[in-house]
């Protein structure tokens, strides 16, 4: 029996490395066109380098036009991918028998008779799939772009649904050699020939071999095993909304990386636009970073965290869940435009030291006095100096005068409507030159209106001219940012006026301390893009364009003065002041506030989304109030929805154990189905050791050891999930152990995975927060292969160490 296991082994291990032979050449045929092909795009380089230095204007832009195309193939082209060709598909005879425009045919069922009556067939045609598309000289295609319309099936097609595959092969590689191939057959009851030899089947398929594999730091690209659910999604017509719901480890990150990558082979020109990929943390952005360059896309996809969307601030704090809701919710949207009038009263914010005026202010010229807003000993605010509460000025030899209720009705009346705040200044001072004008008795003068409009008009320019005016209105109508508005709003007895009867004191006073905190949350950051909104920023005088130097050296400048913006320039200026988006991709979208979505909203006002998210992980209270945000920011816009049902993440060992949290979280909703089972039972651990009282220490010593027990088990990595107060001692738990595990907050777990994990009590977890359930069933979702679950008294574990939350 041994004798005979080892003869088939041996013979299938023949069979192996004939099909990586057969692979091997197609490779090395490839690489000889690629090589072709790099020639050619440097010979492109050098041509458009001689033609940048003779020439028309139309040369010169065709000289930019050119070497920015040959610079993308060439870098493209010379880009070592790990696995460059990784698929190919074996097809029967299609229906119509036509090429489509990859040169390969484009039915997807095959022809009548290409299976004969006796279940036999020949493969009429063999594609291979690969990161870009390769052809040959006569435009043949050697690889297609995995993209492209003819290597569909390559992901479609199942046994259920084989369409004209009959077998499915994932070739792996390494630079330009071929390691080995995995086939999964999709027409197993069909004899198929390939040039008269029958069709070899080698392994057990691709999918199972990817999942098995250790995990590092950075996410992989999935192309070579994208499932047929998976790819209706990333192939998904860009119009309107798509929408993609699915449980952990179901792909919905994997999925929106690859679908990005997708639209930009589809319509390039549309998407040179921007693409704008919204991720919960800036642990899951490094995470993912890697996945679009491996696909050989960069540049016109940016991946932003939700804390890092507005230039210039970037989220560092965390806020504690009432804080978090108050701030996240509608109701602060009404805040914070009370806030932004009402803090043109407390003058040049940040500016202005007390007792220092600014400039040309009433008071800078010693006839007026200050009003500060509060006398504000802590307060990060306390540095405004408060607004001028006089105005005078001398026009047409005579002293005006406004005084304070004056100057309050006129800031009232040129505050109405909803405008935006500093925009309103233009208004704000012609009502002051209408005020100055009534005093002045002008209007009297002169009967004849053709008088008294000059009249009127020179009187105008004699107060504008004049520099207490211009200090005045600086200091009484400053222009605000949103930072020192977000300041202001630190102070607890003013945030009370301007939140009276939308927040409750306990929320004014939580809000108040935690902005006078350095720095900002991610909350806070969607408070300063609303105020943004709410300010507006005034147009300035547009900065001159510098020359270009490769005018210098085509001696262009002294033909053109103003020399045309170059398509490259043209590019890289829109790129600079992007701030809306062609297509938005919102990650782990359950978890976007109201605020966070009308952030989101704004850079995306024109565009196509696609929102992944699974409402079983959300960690905002406020389901409703969320998904009403989420309506408006997405429009009208028809919505087109997909669910992914599979779970390639954990193995059912884990995802049971997890679906006993959800069940709890809510009652009723279905977990998705894993897709393997390693046979390891997730392990329980206390800290107790028999004693009735937890200590510190013990739970530390605990957690180190089982998170070393885990490093001796698996290859990758190894994630502790602990509740967000826990994060820094659990780091130091850990000190020493390597860099291949890591000690994680609850909500900075999201989306990432690790080959192990060790969840820390899971009752401290699901306290934390309203939505603690929910954050605790992600906490339990983050592994591949194993997991353990350490308890504290608090978890009440019973005698085999489960914890209350995870019993039956
Ligand atoms: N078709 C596939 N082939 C190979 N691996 C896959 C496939 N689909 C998903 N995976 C792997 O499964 C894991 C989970 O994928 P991903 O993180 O995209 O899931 P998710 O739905 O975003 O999860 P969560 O909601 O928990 O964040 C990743 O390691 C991913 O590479």
């Amino acid at each position: 029996m041994a004798a005979q296991a080892q003869q088939e082994t041996a013979l299938e291990d023949s069979r192996r490395d004939r099909e990586i032979g057969v692979e091997q050449e197609h490779l090395d045929r490839v690489y000889r066109r690629l090589e072709e092909k790099i020639h050619e795009a440097e010979f492109l380089m050098n041509d458009a380098a001689k033609r940048g230095q003779v020439g028309t204007p139309g040369a010169l832009a065709e000289r930019d036009a050119q070497v920015f195309r040959a610079g993308v193939h060439l870098n493209r082209l010379n880009n070592e991918f790990e696995d460059f060709l990784f698929g190919r598909i074996d097809l029967l005879l299609g229906k119509d028998g036509k090429k489509g425009p990859d040169g390969a045919y484009t039915a997807v069922e095959p022809a009548e008779g290409a299976v004969r009556d006796d279940n036999t067939a020949d493969i009429a045609e063999t594609l291979h799939i690969g990161r870009i598309g390769v052809l040959d000289q006569d435009y043949a295609p050697l690889v297609i772009d995995w993209r492209a319309p003819a290597a569909a099936p390559f992901y479609r097609s199942t046994p259920v649904d084989p369409g004209r595959v009959v077998r499915r092969r994932v070739i792996r590689s390494k630079g330009r050699r071929v390691l080995g191939v995995e086939d999964d057959l999709m027409r197993p009851e069909l004899k198929a020939f390939l040039g008269g030899n029958e069709l070899p089947v080698i392994g057990d398929g691709a999918l199972m071999a990817a999942l098995g594999q250790a995990r590092s730091h950075t996410m992989r690209d999935i192309v070579a095993s994208i499932q047929a659910e998976q790819d209706l999604v990333i192939r998904a017509p860009a119009a309107s909304v798509t929408y993609v719901e699915g449980g952990p480890g179901t792909g919905k990150t994997a999925v929106a990386l690859h679908r990005a990558a997708y639209l930009l082979y589809q319509d390039r020109r549309r998407y040179a636009g921007g693409i704008l990929i919204v991720s919960p943390t800036p642990l899951l952005v490094a995470y993912t970073e890697g996945v679009l360059p491996s696909l050989g896309e960069e540049g016109q996809v940016a991946i932003r965290a939700i804390g890092s969307l507005v230039d210039g601030a970037e989220a560092t704090l965390y806020d504690s869940p009432a804080v978090a809701r108050a701030k996240g919710s509608y109701r602060m949207l009404k805040v914070l435009r009370k806030a932004a009038r009402g803090a043109l009263e407390l003058g040049p914010g940040g500016r202005a030291t007390p007792g220092r005026p600014a400039a040309g202010a009433a008071g800078a010229n010693g006839t007026g006095q200050l009003a500060f807003g509060e006398d504000e000993a802590d307060s990060p605010a306390q540095t405004s100096a408060g607004p001028p509460t006089r105005l005078r000025v001398v026009a047409f030899g005579r002293r005006l005068e406004l005084e304070a209720d004056a100057l309050e009705r006129i800031r009232r009346t040129a505050l109405g409507g909803t405008a935006p705040v500093n925009l309103l200044r233009p208004r704000a001072r012609k009502l002051l030159l209408d005020a100055l004008w009534a005093k002045s008795g002008g209007a009297s003068r002169h009967t004849d209106p053709e008088l008294a409009a000059e009249l009127r008009s020179s009187f105008d320019e004699d107060v504008i001219s004049e520099d207490s005016f211009i200090g005045f209105l600086d200091a009484w109508w400053p222009e605000l940012t949103p930072k020192a508005v977000l300041d202001a709003m630190a102070d607890e007895r003013r945030l009370g006026r301007w939140a009276r009867r939308i927040l409750n004191p306990g929320e004014i006073r939580k809000v108040a301390r935690s902005l006078k905190r350095d720095g900002h949350s991610v909350h806070d950051i969607a408070m300063l893009d609303e105020l943004q909104a709410i300010l507006g920023t005034p147009a300035r005088p547009r900065k001159k364009r510098e020359l270009d130097p490769l005018d210098q050296l085509s001696g262009l400048e002294e033909l053109m003065p103003v020399r045309e913006e170059s398509q490259r320039e043209r590019a890289e200026r829109l790129a600079a002041e992007r701030t809306e988006y062609a297509h938005v991709i919102v990650d782990e979208a359950q978890d976007l506030t109201p605020m966070q979505w009308r952030m989101v909203g704004r850079r995306g006002r024109h565009a196509t989304w696609t929102v992944v998210g699974d409402p079983a992980q959300s960690s905002w209270s406020d389901v409703d109030e969320a998904a009403e945000a989420r309506d408006e920011a997405l429009g009208t816009r028809p919505r087109r929805r997909f669910q992914l049902t599979v779970n390639y993440r954990n193995p059912a060992e884990i995802a049971e154990l997890a679906a006993k949290v959800l069940a709890l979280a809510m009652p009723g909703s279905t977990s998705p189905s894993a897709v393997r089972s390693t046979g390891v039972e997730p392990r329980f651990v206390t800290t107790n050791n028999g004693h009735s009282t937890v200590v510190r220490d013990s739970l530390a010593q605990t957690v180190r050891e089982e998170a070393a027990r885990l490093l001796d088990q698996v290859d990758g990595t190894v994630g502790v999930v602990v509740a967000m107060q826990r994060r820094e001692e659990a780091a130091k738990w850990l000190a020493g152990l390597g860099d291949r595990v890591v000690a994680l907050g609850s909500l900075e777990a999201k989306g990432l995975e690790y080959d192990a994990t060790v969840v820390v009590s899971p009752a401290e977890i699901a306290d934390e927060s309203p939505a603690g359930l929910r954050v605790l069933y992600v906490a339990l979702t983050r592994a591949t292969q194993q997991l353990t679950v350490v308890s504290a008294e608090r978890d009440e574990p019973d005698t085999t160490g489960v914890p209350d939350l995870l019993r039956d």
